[in-house]
């Protein structure tokens, strides 16, 4: 299995060559280059596998030049040995007779990015020594909020990496922050941004294609790599879980097989919406994948019209993972929606980066639309979808799942669409404890309350433990304060790498 890039400027290079180097030299981002299938008897067989074995199914297919034996040792370091506080590592509940929230945050920084950077920095060093690599692998991270403690949490001390993580000031929650300025490890750093997810992501790109940045590292002993969802092996993991709600579903007698299932994503880079969507080509049973936004709603437009245009107002929401207009991943699915038309995707590319926007023809959006559904919640429906799920189910959300739940309920009235549908919940409620404690308790429960307070009155009011990643994190000294403008990035990751 090779993997070409999306810009069709590169040559194709190994799943190893793939996983090491993050983004393909001209830009663009590496897909499959043929398409990976698994028969309907291959989906009823999860039903009876563990979570581990369900990875290691899905990972030998995209990971060709690994060995099953290597796999399946990723897959135990990453799953097994109480790394995850649910022994289903991503448990199913079952809302109501229509909806399961997936729960993809019993990792150990209580974000659905565990579930792949978790295994990443297991497969990366693997693929650094496949491919004869003989340089230190420095990792750039941009993060909203919650890509950034899990890779910080997954490369710590990982031998033959560094990784540099940039999040923008004052564009995540107090606990996010907190997670990765306290962050430990030989190997760490955790720069803020005076700016916002948009820029602190487009100067990390700019880094990676800056060919003097490049030579300068290189010449001491680094080459760069990502931990984002523009690298595949962040990717290929997050399809796995999927097919683990599915084989949840099968074995639980919720569905029979073969039975077309929905699944919500709350979205914002698009990584977890396009795994969910390869999952779909691979031939998991999906009637539709519903794309849920905040007010930074760039995606429901586009799904709807077909013009994405990031030419608006950047909002700062209490879903703040969510807080991103130019959405990287979207460009492997307009890769995959022209029959691989890298010519095209090159276009709107720089349309985007030169005008802020770009139309895809009719025929593109209709196969979009014919997959896709888009709606958005602002700040004030998160709330009120928080409040009354605790009310009506006992059961928490977290702000960004919220938007995923209050854009299901617009789907379903929309549509009528009765498929049973799957919520991923991408994170612990506990991370952004002072939205979802005033939800439920009011905003007087919390006024003048601070973060470490709200833990415990968040886990009083509902019986819920503070998750295991957030306990100590009172404790923890800050070790990382470091701020600096979008224009001094790359001088930054140069002097760290000094
Ligand atoms: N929401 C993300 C933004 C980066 O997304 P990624 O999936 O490309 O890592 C975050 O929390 O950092």
């Amino acid at each position: 299995m090779f993997y070409r890039s999306t810009r069709g400027n590169s040559r194709p290079v190994s799943a190893a060559e793939a996983v090491k180097t993050g983004i393909a030299p001209d830009g663009g981002l590496y897909v499959p280059g043929s398409r990976v299938a698994v028969t309907a008897g291959e989906v009823a067989a999860m039903s009876g596998m563990t979570y581990g074995q369900r990875a290691v199914k899905i990972l030998g297919l995209f990971l060709t030049d690994f060995t099953m034996e290597e796999i399946a040792d990723c897959v135990d370091g990453a799953y097994g040995h109480g790394k995850f506080d649910a022994l289903e590592v991503a448990p199913l509940h079952r809302l109501d007779d229509h909806l399961y929230v997936l729960e993809l945050w019993h990792g150990p920084t209580c974000a659905f990015k565990d579930m792949a950077l978790q295994m990443l920095p297991r497969l990366l060093p693997r693929a650094a020594a496949k491919t004869g690599e003989d340089k230190e692998i420095a990792i750039l991270v941009a993060t909203s909020g919650d890509t950034g403690k899990a890779a910080l949490e997954g490369f710590k001390d990982v031998p033959g990496t560094r990784i540099i993580v940039f999040y923008p000031a004052r564009g995540v929650s107090a606990v996010q922050e907190r997670q990765m300025v306290t962050q430990e490890g030989g190997n760490v750093h955790v720069v803020a941004v005076e700016g916002n997810f948009d820029q602190t992501q487009s100067g990390v790109k700019e880094i990676f294609a800056d060919p003097a940045v490049n030579e300068a590292i290189g010449r001491r002993g680094y080459r760069f790599s990502s931990a984002n969802s523009i690298n595949w092996g962040r990717l290929v993991p997050q399809i796995v879980y999927y097919f683990s709600a599915y084989g949840d579903l099968l074995s639980r007698g919720e569905v029979e097989p073969g039975e077309r299932v929905n699944f919500v994503v709350p979205t914002g880079n698009f990584g977890n919406i396009l795994a969910a969507y390869y999952a779909r080509q691979m031939g998991l049973p999906v009637h539709r994948l519903i794309c849920a936004a905040n007010r930074n709603n760039v995606l429901t437009d586009f799904i709807r019209t077909g013009v994405y245009d990031r030419t608006r107002e950047f909002y700062r929401t209490i879903s703040p993972s969510m807080d991103i207009l130019i959405s990287s991943n979207l460009e492997r699915l307009l890769y995959e929606m022209t029959g691989r038309d890298a010519d095209r995707v090159r276009d709107w590319m720089a349309a985007l980066r030169e005008e802020g926007r770009y139309r895809v023809d009719e025929e593109v959006l209709d196969g979009i639309q014919a997959v896709f559904w888009s709606d958005y919640a602002g700040d004030r429906q998160t709330m009120e979808t928080i409040r009354d799920t605790y009310r009506r189910y006992g059961y928490l959300l977290d702000t960004h799942t919220a938007v995923g739940k209050y854009v299901y309920d617009r789907y379903r009235e929309a549509t009528g669409d009765g498929h049973k549908t799957v919520l991923a919940s991408t994170a612990s409620p506990f991370k952004f404890n002072r939205s979802v404690a005033a939800a439920i308790l009011g905003e007087q429960a919390v006024a003048g309350q601070g973060e470490f307070a709200l833990l415990r009155i968040l886990s009083e009011a509902t019986g819920l433990p503070v998750p295991r990643g957030l306990k100590d994190l009172e404790q923890k000294p800050v070790r990382h304060t470091l701020t600096v403008a979008p224009g001094e990035m790359k001088r930054a990751v140069l002097e760290i790498l000094a």
